[in-house]
Formats: structure tokens, sequence, C-alpha cells
């Protein structure tokens, strides 16, 4: 029997060091599942309200759990999810939390799976996903919201695209990231950590695309196979009345789509997350048209994880892939929906980390379950090693 006994919600530490919502749900038949949300720092105009977290949690304890426990079973997990979305009763998860909701659910899910006996990427339809493994995008080097002084563009990810298996992709991103800072000392650069472990130096974007082109084309030719390199330029952060802010100038729009052009055929970037405002589906729409044949243009801000928002994305042919956060919609079952959505219309979805997060792997198994051809959750530091070495343990187990 997968129905909820009970549904635990304590406070606890994020990356960051600040509180995050934990939730514990067990089954009648001893099933557990122990889920925590993550939470952004360059959060999207659009996303679901995370909450203080101990709103949050008063919030589901008095609304959504008593409508769970002893009602709903964790084996349908549409179920848990419409029962979290009737108790809030908002479009937008405003009244309990989009971090008590989606605790609540990743952690439904993985007492579903404990209940049934099954790893949590088969739980959600890892039985189906093939060979396919999601390619690890490693944040390298950044800046934007995620560390001061550093790069206007929030992030340099490492994309290993030709490592012949999951673990030499893992480990290629953490050779690429050691790669580069040796070249920063190189260059007499000092470089602390941002948020995710990139590192964050004081350095101008042109300096950092130099830099993280030899650190790819070094560690690619030591290991023998294809590795890129992207970026999530988090551009709605830089983004006012005026235009474009990178310090020493303000580009406008049509500025913008043709330095990113440029930029990806220079650097024959594989990925190109939020390249523009997270209102502009034209600014998008045009990017794509132009490049959208050689690279992935993804929506972050753009998106949030909606399906209605993909859905206007899609009609106006507004990027070619959505990152998928599964705080940023509030459960399980809205995030699915979206990699659904996305897959029908030739959309590649992205699995994605938060800047702040915990020890919690759901993210890993979502990728593999839905067959996603890239997860986004750093290189270094254990919040984001939890998830690189899951997908590695989930290959292991798989084969
Ligand atoms: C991971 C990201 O950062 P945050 O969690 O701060 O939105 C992102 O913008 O893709
Ligand atoms: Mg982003």
């Amino acid at each position: 029997m997968t129905l909820i006994s009970s549904v635990s919600l304590r406070r606890v530490l994020d990356s960051r060091g600040n509180p995050t919502v934990e939730a514990d749900v067990l089954t009648e038949s001893g099933g557990f599942g122990r889920a925590a949300a993550p939470s952004g720092a360059s959060t999207g105009e659009y996303e679901a309200i995370e909450l203080p977290p101990s709103e949050a949690i008063a919030a589901a304890r008095r609304l959504a759990i008593p409508r769970l426990e002893g009602e709903v079973h964790t084996g349908d997990q549409r179920a848990v999810d419409t029962t979290l979305r009737a108790a809030d009763g908002t479009e937008n998860f405003s009244e309990i939390g989009a971090n008590s909701a989606v605790a609540i659910s990743m952690a439904a899910a993985k007492a579903g799976a404990d209940t049934l006996g099954l790893p949590l990427y088969q739980h959600l339809g890892g039985a189906f996903r093939g060979d396919n493994f999601p390619i690890p995008l490693g944040n390298v080097i950044g800046g934007g919201e995620h560390a001061k002084e550093a790069t206007h563009i929030q992030e340099f990810l490492a994309a290993p695209v030709g490592a012949p298996s999951v673990a030499e992709a893992v480990f290629a991103n953490a050779k690429v990231h050691g790669r580069a800072s040796e070249l920063l000392d190189e260059r007499d650069v000092p470089a602390a950590k941002g948020d995710e472990g990139a590192w964050a130096p004081p350095i101008s974007d042109a300096e950092a695309f130099e830099v993280m082109e030899e650190a790819v084309e070094d560690v690619a030719d030591d290991l023998g196979f294809e590795i890129k390199f992207g970026l999530d330029v988090a551009a709605s952060e830089l983004h006012s009345e005026e235009g474009y802010d990178f310090g020493d100038e303000v580009k406008s729009t049509a500025e913008m789509i043709a330095y990113i052009a440029e930029m990806v055929d220079e650097y024959d970037l594989a990925y190109v997350e939020d390249p523009l405002d997270e209102n502009d589906y034209e600014g998008f729409a045009e990017l794509t048209d132009e490049v959208g044949d050689r690279t992935l243009i993804c929506g972050d801000d753009l998106f949030v994880t909606n399906t209605s928002r993909l859905q206007d994305g899609i009609d106006a042919g507004a990027g070619n892939s959505i990152l998928i956060k599964p705080n940023q919609i509030g459960s399980l079952t809205d995030a699915f929906d979206a990699i659904e959505l996305a897959t029908e219309h030739g959309y590649d979805s992205v699995i994605s980390h938060r800047s702040g997060e915990t020890e919690d792997t759901t993210i890993a198994h979502l990728a593999v379950a839905t067959d996603a051809p890239f997860i986004k959750t750093g290189t270094v530091q254990g919040e984001r090693t939890a998830k690189l070495n899951e997908l590695i343990r989930i290959a292991d187990d798989a084969v």
C-alpha cells in the first residue's frame, strides 16, 4: 500500500546557509521518502512563489497535510500533486509556498519508489529511457547574481558532448574546472568561488570566453573526446529599459542578438540559456532563427517550467529547449508536463539545479527517467557532486 500515512516538514540548511523546507513522507507499508526544496538567486519574474520557510511549513501543515495523510497514494504522483494544488488554491503556490509543495511532491515520489522497492528513476519512468544518459553541463566560470565583481554573463558551462559515458562526462567537467583555475593563475587573476562552486574571477566576459576555450580544448586533447562549452547569460538580470548593462556598455536588443550569434559561431557554443530578457519572446525567436540549427537556445526565466509560457514560446518559435527546475513550478507533475510538451514539439529539456541547493538528488533521477539530453548541476562542491555522483551510480545500476 502506497497510501500516505504521514508527512512531516522541517527547516534545514541550504548551500548558501539559508533555511529551506525539507519533507519526510511515510506510507502505510513503511515506504519512506525525504526531499528538500532548492532556492534560486536569479529567479524569474513568473516563477511559483517561494515563501519564508517557516510560513511555508505552517501553511502546508494547515492546508495540505490533512488532505494527504490517509487520503492519497504515493504510487499516484499526479494525485499527490493535484492535491497539493487544490490545497493551495492559487496558480503559483502562493498560499503554501512552492518550497513546501516541491519538497512534499519529491518526497512523496521517493516514498512511492521505496514502497515499491524501485530506484526513483525507474519509478518515475526510467524503465523506458533507453541507453541514453544526460550530458552534465558544468558551471566552470561565473558571476551574475551568483558572485559579485565577476563576469556579467552568469555561467560559462563545460559541455562534454563527446563523452562516452556519464562518469567520463562528470570527470571531464571537473578537469575543465581545474584547468580553468590553472589558466586564471597564469594570468595572475585571483578567483574566489560563486554560489555554485564556479570560479568567480574579476575578469571581462571576453577574457572568460578565452579561458573557457583554452580549458575545454586542453582537457578534450587530454581525454580524447569532444568538449564544447555554453552559457547561461541570465539576461533578465542585466536588462532594464535602457537595454542590457555590461558595465562598460549597454547593448540594445539588436546588439544583444548580434553579440550572442557572433559568440555562438566564434566559440562553437553548444548551449545558450536566457540570452535575452524573460519577456522577449520575439527576440528569442529571432535569435533561434539565426543560430538554432547549430546550438541550443534555452529558456529558463523565459519559460519557468510552465506549460503555458512554453506553449507561447512554441507558438512564437522562441528557443529550442527548456530549462526544467521543479521548484519554479512547484511539483513533479508540472515539471513532467512541461517536459512532455517540450518533447512533443522538438524542444530539448535540460533538467536543472538552483544556485541554492541541498544534498537532495531528485533531479539526477528526473533527468534519467525522462531521457533528458542534458542536466545542469554544477561541477564541484558537495551539493552539486551529490547529484553528479548519483548519476554515476544510476548508470552503474542500470546496466
Ligand atoms: C541555476 C540558476 O540560477 P538560480 O538558481 O539562481 O536561478 C540559473 O539561472 O539557471
Ligand atoms: Mg538560468
